[in-house]
């Protein structure tokens, strides 16, 4: 384990020296522990920093709930489903132009939504969200079973070599930010779980229950376009707040340790990586790295013009109608994935399943 600059017994992060972790993101986790209530705080392999705090952590508070931790993509996460396909059988180029058409509406009618358990003024408003990617970094990605690392896990999990597995990133939409809006706070100080932090948390598990059914939707829509059967397998947030009794446990871009089988992807030109987690490691706060993370930020990456044209180094064809995303979003934007998985195994954090490759990832059919 890396030692922060900081002797606060409070911190732990959980890479290697040989681990990409910026100082910048150290001290923003540095910050997090003189917030009002902070018990512990774990950093990731994936740990990074963002524009308002520090991405890839843990961070459990008593009586005290801070929504800025988690931010505006309330519920963000990963759906994993399995298809009944089979990669040698697949038609690469009628996949890459079935899948072209996610960027058109997708969209429930708001009485579907109601039905599938979104309240009725929340399906009004945001019914035609549900099954989009929207922008940024989310994703829907078809892959295939590359490596079977753990046999037994994968034949209890139903896989098998070459299987079609649908992975689908994507969180509250609109509705996140809504949330966070409507619940002010001061910064630092956050809000007394035992009052205004009980209605934020009201309001945040809607959308979190959002933010589940649009990667549902999204991916029963990526099944349906490329004509294939499938059924949901894995479905990890890695953005939200969990709570047990006075105890607070709020994760930014950290998933969730303690609902089996994890999908932890490296970027659009990397393979992701299913692994069983141990959520009980000390320190770790039932949490484990949701990605590779940010090596460069979004403006580092502009003008890389070169970065973003380059096939991808293992093969997989991408859909991105708008180039500066596509820049932003390069492989290279982000951390080698096969070093943060070999720190979670390093620290037992989790062990490597399978590994899955990507065969066509669609980003934004929009500019
Ligand atoms: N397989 C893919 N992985 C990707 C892609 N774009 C990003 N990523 C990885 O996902 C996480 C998500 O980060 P978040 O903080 O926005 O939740 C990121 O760290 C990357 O490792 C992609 O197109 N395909
Ligand atoms: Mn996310």
């Amino acid at each position: 384990m890396i030692n922060s600059t900081s002797a606060d017994a409070r911190l732990r992060i959980f890479a290697s020296a040989s681990s990409w972790i910026e100082g910048a993101a150290v001290r923003q986790l540095e910050q997090v522990l003189g917030r009002r209530g902070v018990l512990a705080v774990a950093g990731m392999p994936d740990l990074h920093p963002g524009h308002k705090g520090p991405v890839g952590c843990a961070v459990l508070t008593e009586g005290i709930v801070h929504p800025d931790i988690v931010g505006t993509d309330i519920g963000c996460g990963m759906t994993a489903w399995l298809l009944d396909g089979v990669a040698r059988r697949l038609r690469v180029e009628k996949a890459v132009q079935a899948l072209s058409k996610l960027g058109d509406a997708g969209g429930l009618e708001p009485e579907d939504a109601v039905a599938a358990g979104i309240p009725a003024d929340v399906a009004a408003a945001h019914a035609e969200a549900l099954g989009t990617v929207g922008g940024g970094n989310h994703f829907v990605e078809l892959q295939a079973v590359h490596a079977m690392v753990d046999g037994e896990a994968c034949a209890a999990a139903g896989l098998e070599a070459g299987r079609l597995v649908l992975l689908v990133h994507s969180g509250s939409r609109g509705l996140g930010p809504e949330v966070l809006a409507r619940h002010p706070f001061v910064h630092g100080e956050g809000l007394a779980l035992e009052g205004a932090g009980r209605a934020y948390l009201a309001d945040h598990d809607v959308a979190l229950g959002f933010a589940r059914l649009n990667r549902a939707v999204l991916a029963e829509r990526a099944a349906d376009l490329i004509g294939q059967d499938g059924k949901p397998w894995l479905d990890v947030p890695h953005n939200h707040v969990t709570v047990a009794g006075d105890l607070v446990l709020h994760r930014k871009g950290a998933a969730q340790a303690d609902l089996g089988l994890v999908p932890v992807p490296g970027s659009r030109g990397a393979m992701t990586y299913v692994v069983a987690p141990d959520p009980d490691v000390p320190g770790a706060l039932r949490s484990l790295a949701h990605g590779a993370g940010r090596k460069r930020d979004r403006a580092s990456m502009h003008g890389r013009r070169r970065d973003a044209e380059r096939p991808n180094p293992v093969g997989n064809r991408v859909i991105c109608a708008d180039r500066k995303l596509a820049m932003e979003e390069a492989p290279g934007a982000y951390k080698d994935i096969a070093q943060v998985v070999a720190d979670l195994d390093a620290h037992g954090l989790a062990r490597v399943v399978a590994i899955l490759k990507p065969i066509v990832t669609f980003k934004t059919g929009r500019a």
